[in-house]
Formats: C-alpha cells, sequence, structure tokens
C-alpha cells in the first residue's frame, strides 16, 4: 500500500485479495521453516521421516493470528487472545508430545552414524551460509602475515575456518552430545522440529569437545586445554540465538553441578541484555527451557542484590537479611549492565560474581557500545574464574567491537595469569549467519516519501486502515510497532492516534505506547497487553528494538527513520522471525530526513538483491540520496536527527517547530495559544484583584 495515493483515493479491495493477504501474513499462523537458508532437499542431506512428521504436527497447532484478528476498520473484537504471546506454540495441544514421553528419547536410540566427513560437512554448512573462523591470536597473527605477502592470504584465512558437525536435527542432542533426556524434552515441548541456522551451527560448537573440530582446521598453536571456547555469533534477527546459547549454558550447568555439588551454592552464570525486557524475556524462555533440571534462572531487578550463597555461616544465613526477598540467588542471573553493575559496587557484593562460569553478552554490540561499554568491560573483567567462558550474539557486529572483544579477553587472561591464577588459553570463534549486518531475507521493505511531519502523520493514519489499498504490495495489518526517535515524540504521536481507532474496535485500548520513563510496573503490563492481543498498535523508541520476540507482530513502521543500519536492522527485526514470511517494514522519511537515509536505503537495496526483489527502493533513488561522512554519521547515531530532540530544540526553534508531531495547522495553533494567553491574562487579573483586596484588608486598621 502506498498511503500518499490514498491520500487522495480509496480502494476497495475484492474478497479474494482480501483472503490472500490473510494468508500471509507472519501473524496468519503458518510457519513454513524456521531456518531462512535452507538446504536443496535434493542434496543429500539426511532428513528423517521423524523430522516431517514432527513439522507437521507444529504446523498443525500455529495459532492463526490473522483470523483472529478482526481488521481495525470492520471492529470486529479478538475472540482469542493471548495470539503472539512467547508461549503460543504451546497452546495446540497436538504439537507436545504425550506427556512423559518425548520425540527425542524416540529418536535418541537411532545409532550413531559417526562423524560426517570434512567435504560434507563443509557442503551443508555452505548451504545454510554458515562460517567459522577462529579469531584467536595464532590465526590473526597468521592473517595479517599472509595479507603482507599477498597471495598466501588466502592460504592463512582457508586454515583458520572450522567446520564442526553441524546438529541437523534435535534428536543428536541427546545421542551425540549427551544432553539430558529432560532438557531435550523441554526443547521438545517448544515445538521446534528443526534446528535454525544458528543453532545449526552454534550448539555442535558449544556442546562437543573442541579437540573433535578445531582438529582439521590445520590450525597449529592453541587447541583447547580446557575443553572450552569462547564464541561470538552474528546471526539474522528472529533466528533463534536465545535457545542457542541458553541449551548449552543450562546442560554445561547441569555436568557441572555433577562434577562438583559445590557449584550448587554459586551463582555459575551471568547473562546481560540491554533491557529489562528483553532480560525477562530471556529469564521466560530460560524457565520453559530448565523445566525439571534442577537449574534455576532469575532476574536480577532495580534495588536487588547478590544473595551470597555459600552461607556456611548458620547465623548469617538465619538473619533476616539473607531471607529478604530483594536478594537474588539461582544458578543463572539474567539482567542490564546497569543493575549488575550497581550491585556488585557495593562491597560485601564484590565476591558474588567471582564462582561465574559462563558469560553471555545478548546484543553484544550494543552492550559494547559507548552507552554501556565501560558498565559491561567493568563487569567483565571483575570476574575472576580462570575457567570464564564468554559468549557474544547479535544480528549486527562491527569490525570495532569485534576487536574489542578479542583484545578484553586476551588482556583479561593475562591480567589474571599475573596474579598467579592458571588461566587457560580458550579459542575465540566467529560464527556468521548469511550476511553479515543485513536484514531477514523475508520481509517486505517499504520507503514512503511524506515530503513534511504531517504528511508522515496523514500516511500512518492511512497504514491505520488495511482495507484502503494495496496498489504497491501487502498492507500492514494489525498486530504492528511503530518506532519513533525520542520519548517525546512517542507519546507526542500517541496522543495523535488514540482516537484513530474505532470505538467498537477497541478504540484506545487498541493503542498504547512503551518507553523507559514509564515505571516498571507500566512497561510491563503494556509488554503483557500487547502479547496477549489486547493492543494492536504500539509506539515506542530502540528500546524494544533489540532482541524482544513478539512472534505475530504483522510490520513494523519506522516514523523516525533509524539512526544507523544496525539500528534499521533491528528495529525491522520485530517482524518476520523464526522464517515467518510476510512482514512489511515501513520507513516514513521526509524533506529533513533525505540526508540521513543513505544507511537505511543500503540496507534495504542488499536486501532486495539477496530477494532479487526490487519493490521498495529504485536505484535511481539510491544513487540520488547523499553519503554521510563518518563524523557526521557517528553524529547520527549519537544524537539523532537534531531538530526532533530537546537539544535541536533550544538551537534551533524554529526546526524544531517544523518537526513536532501534531495535525493542528499554525493558524489553529495560533488561534489556540491566543485563547490560552487570554485565559491565563484574565486568571492574572483575578488573582492581582484578590490580591488587592487582601491588602486592602491588611491596610484596615478596623472600626473606631
Ligand atoms: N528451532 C526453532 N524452530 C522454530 N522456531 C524457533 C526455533 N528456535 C527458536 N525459535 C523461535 O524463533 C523466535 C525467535 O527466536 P529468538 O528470540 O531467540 O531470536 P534471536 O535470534 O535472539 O532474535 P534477535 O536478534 O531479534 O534477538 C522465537 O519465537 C523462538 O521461539
Amino acid at each position: 500500500m502506498d498511503p500518499f495515493k490514498l491520500l487522495s483515493r480509496s480502494t476497495k479491495l475484492s474478497k479474494s485479495s482480501k483472503q490472500l493477504q490473510r494468508r500471509s501474513t507472519p501473524s496468519s499462523g503458518q510457519n513454513a521453516q524456521s531456518q531462512l537458508f535452507p538446504g536443496n532437499s535434493d542434496d543429500g542431506v539426511n532428513r528423517s521421516r521423524k523430522r516431517k512428521r514432527g513439522e507437521e504436527a507444529l504446523s498443525n497447532t500455529r495459532v492463526g493470528v490473522d483470523d483472529v484478528y478482526p481488521s481495525v476498520v470492520t471492529g470486529r473484537t479478538i475472540p482469542n487472545g493471548g495470539v503472539f504471546e512467547q508461549s503460543d506454540v504451546e497452546r495446540g495441544s497436538t504439537a507436545r508430545p504425550p506427556h512423559g514421553s518425548s520425540v527425542y528419547e524416540e529418536e535418541s536410540m537411532v545409532g550413531d552414524d559417526g562423524p560426517l566427513p570434512l567435504e560434507e560437512r563443509r557442503k551443508i554448512m555452505k548451504e545454510h551460509k554458515l562460517k567459522i573462523t577462529r579469531l584467536d591470536p595464532p590465526a590473526t597473527r597468521m592473517q595479517k602475515k599472509g595479507r603482507s605477502k599477498g597471495s598466501s592470504a588466502k592460504v592463512d584465512k582457508a586454515k583458520a575456518l572450522v567446520f564442526p558437525e553441524p546438529m541437523q536435527e534435535f534428536d543428536q542432542l541427546t545421542s551425540r552430545y549427551g544432553v539430558s533426556r529432560r532438557l531435550a524434552n523441554n526443547v521438545a515441548e517448544q515445538g521446534f522440529s528443526v534446528p535454525t541456522e544458528v543453532q545449526l551451527g552454534a550448539l555442535p560448537l558449544l556442546l562437543d569437545r573442541p579437540s573433535t573440530y578445531l582438529a582439521d582446521s590445520d590450525q597449529p598453536g592453541l587447541t583447547s586445554s580446557s575443553g572450552a571456547i569462547d564464541l561470538l555469533t552474528v546471526a539474522p534477527t528472529g533466528s533463534g540465538k536465545t535457545l542457542a546459547f541458553l541449551l548449552p549454558l543450562l546442560h554445561n550447568l547441569q555436568q557441572e553441578k555433577q562434577d562438583d555439588a559445590a557449584i550448587d551454592r554459586h551463582i555459575s552464570a551471568l547473562i546481560l541484555a540491554p533491557t529489562r525486557e528483553l532480560a525477562s524475556q530471556i529469564v521466560n524462555e530460560g524457565r520453559k527451557l530448565s523445566k525439571n533440571t534442577g537449574i534455576t534462572i532469575t532476574q536480577m531487578r532495580k534495588g536487588m542484590r547478590f544473595g551470597l550463597q555459600d552461607h556456611d555461616n548458620a547465623e548469617e544465613k538465619e538473619s533476616s537479611e539473607y531471607n529478604n526477598s530483594s536478594l537474588v540467588k539461582a544458578d543463572i542471573i539474567v539482567s542490564t549492565p546497569g543493575i549488575v553493575h550497581n550491585a556488585t559496587s557495593e562491597s560485601e557484593n564484590h565476591l558474588a560474581l567471582s564462582k561465574v562460569r559462563h558469560l553471555v553478552l545478548d546484543e553484544a554490540d550494543v552492550l559494547l557500545d559507548p552507552l554501556f561499554r565501560d558498565q559491561t568491560l567493568e563487569i567483565w573483567n571483575s570476574l575472576s574464574n580462570a575457567k570464564l567462558q564468554v559468549s557474544m550474539w547479535s544480528a549486527t557486529m562491527g569490525s570495532n567491537i569485534e576487536a574489542l572483544a578479542t583484545a578484553t579477553t586476551t588482556a583479561r587472561r593475562r591480567r589474571l595469569n599475573e596474579l598467579g591464577k592458571t588461566c587457560a588459553e580458550v579459542p575465540l570463534l566467529r560464527l556468521v549467519v548469511g550476511l553479515k549486518d543485513s536484514a531477514v531475507p523475508n520481509v517486505q521493505h517499504k520507503l514512503v516519501y511524506a515530503a513534511t511531519e504531517q504528511g508522515k502523520l496523514m500516511g500512518l493514519r492511512q497504514l491505520l486502515h488495511p482495507a484502503s489499498s494495496t496498489d504497491s504490495g501487502p498492507p500492514l495489518r494489525p498486530p504492528f510497532l511503530i518506532f519513533t526517535q525520542t520519548i517525546e515524540r512517542a507519546v507526542a504521536l500517541h496522543a495523535e492516534l488514540l482516537y484513530d481507532i474505532p470505538v467498537e474496535a477497541g478504540g484506545i485500548s487498541r493503542i498504547a505506547v512503551l518507553h523507559s520513563d514509564l515505571s516498571d510496573t507500566a512497561r510491563d503490563n503494556v509488554m503483557t497487553r500487547f502479547r496477549k492481543g489486547e493492543v494492536w498498535v504500539l509506539i515506542t523508541t530502540d528500546l524494544l528494538s533489540r532482541g524482544v520476540d513478539f512472534r505475530g507482530v504483522n510490520g513494523v513502521v519506522n516514523y523516525d527513520i533509524p539512526t544507523s543500519s544496525a539500528a534499521y536492522v533491528h528495529r525491522i527485526g520485530r517482524t518476520g522471525r523464526a522464517g515467518r514470511e510476510g512482514g512489511v517494514a515501513v520507513t516514513l522519511y521526509s524533506k529533513e530526513d533525505i540526508p540521513y537515509l543513505k544507511h537505511v536505503a543500503n540496507v534495504v537495496a542488499m536486501a532486495q538483491r539477496e530477494t532479487r526483489n526490487d519493490a521498495g527502493l529504485q536505484q535511481w533513488l539510491l544513487d540520488a540520496i547523499p553519503t554521510l561522512s563518518k563524523n557526521e554519521k557517528q553524529s547520527l547515531k549519537k544524537h539523532g536527527i537534531e531538530s526532533r530532540t530537546a537539544r535541536g530544540k533550544e538551537k534551533d526553534p524554529k526546526a524544531a517547530r517544523k518537526a513536532r508531531i501534531s495535525t493542528k495547522a499554525g493558524f489553529v495553533r495560533q488561534a489556540e495559544n491566543k485563547r490560552k494567553g487570554a485565559v491565563l491574562g484574565s486568571q492574572r487579573r483575578a488573582q492581582a484583584e484578590i490580591h488587592d483586596d487582601d491588602g486592602d484588608e491588611t491596610e484596615f486598621g478596623g472600626f473606631d
């Protein structure tokens, strides 16, 4: 739909085209393929009969989000709430294996035919667009040396490639990697039939002994003496990274607990995420996966302190402080860097993390970006366990972040060795899925020119009416997310759109705003309502652009353009998750946005090249958009488009007025201001009169 065609005319859709659209949105319930780059079906890869059966079961269970979502225009109510909660797969009874049984249990009896030959592994990894490279010092040194010698660079880079045996089926969890039945059952209960690409590549790396796959990388120097690796993973949004780091973590903790019962009393793993919403989501996923495994996972919230778990002192154990609910005690702690940093800076909590063996940085690029960098690095460096294993995950990762991660692991190890701790050498591997820093291939991108701020608002209003037109691609159907640059603009946009949804369809209850100025309870409340399907349009800032998984979101609107290509990739990654087709990403831009549009246009162009679909962006437009200098890019990333910020308001009030979100014409606003001024003036005069009267009274000396 092109909203600007609609400003002048509106077309009614035929019944059949409406039905077609219904079927092709992410919330329509069809999850055809959770893999973004599935291998060729006649590629010789063993796709078992059981897996097909699992796929069927999964597709049968999908709740048709699109079926239950009425059109905003027709205003029918939702018969079944909660259509895109995280646990939506679980609602369908046929997806779950019968209680007490496991699909993997049955399959784990199938014998393991031994490792695949190297050529076969290479082929599978290529088909799934997986690339694993060693980044630890010897490889880096060799690459540098190679680069200076010209042709030998190729040889060294090839040697740095690693080819573990991809985990093509979840039944290998028990048969090959010795994952407990309970843990494997918990994965089965999620209704996942096939591992996604990132799981295919990362699970063997984290579950297998490194010696098995590092052996054929022909790499002299390091072998993993500690039996562990550090991992940096770059994989598309919605590709299942959470399971890829949680599953090995839970498996390793179970093993460690078996080996050393004392571990029970310590915090063993720390997962950092940039927002509390993401942290809470990871805990939810973690709880589902760790059910009945004996591993506990919890979120550390504001004001909480670490519960000192190794209490040998009985008195201390019984003290009221120990029983205080603000103390956090679990095997795995999930939180934001700010909260953990605050807690560790208290002297008594200093040692609480000394036994942590696993550190996971989810959205690692943002955690190592200037906003969180100091806190994240301080926490990382304060973890004094010599056997610490680190993994970093994101859909985007700049080379500077990779360099920082490498330098931090090396420096930390050196420092601990100097302190007399024997710190094992751990190889650092990088797994890249698909094209680095690119958008998911199954989302349709649209760049829509709206000329002015008011034009953007009108365009958005048209998007809220999905039956208007489908001239240029699929329409945007609720539920969807709208991103703005600042909190102030999110609030203003919410106020503008509040009455745009008809009362019969739920009216103002269907639209909500979420930002970091709201209280924790209000934030949780909005998230729950959106997940339940009570809210259809959620206006937010970049707070929700990372990691948050709403399965049935049909689209994303960038009301304000994102300030970097990474921000664009993450924002639009809230739709088209787990391989779902039909997600739409609309970016509205005005004349003021044109100088800052290039990074968005580049990502769109790359996605179009990949999918061979040039519907969203023409080459002439790409060529016409100016390119920003490095400094301009950095400033844009840091401050956003200035006229939309408080800083810009002070600097250039006229430009800020132009950028204001409001449909009111200038003269209407002027008349309103005059009226307000008149009211204020008359109130002031009335006050002054009262004051004068009071003055008379004080001067009144009484009757003689
Ligand atoms: N093997 C699988 N098969 C089908 N769905 C899966 C599988 N693994 C994970 N999922 C689902 O895919 C969705 C996205 O997963 P997840 O949130 O882990 O993505 P992500 O890669 O972390 O995304 P982001 O980069 O946005 O954080 C979730 O709803 C999850 O339940």
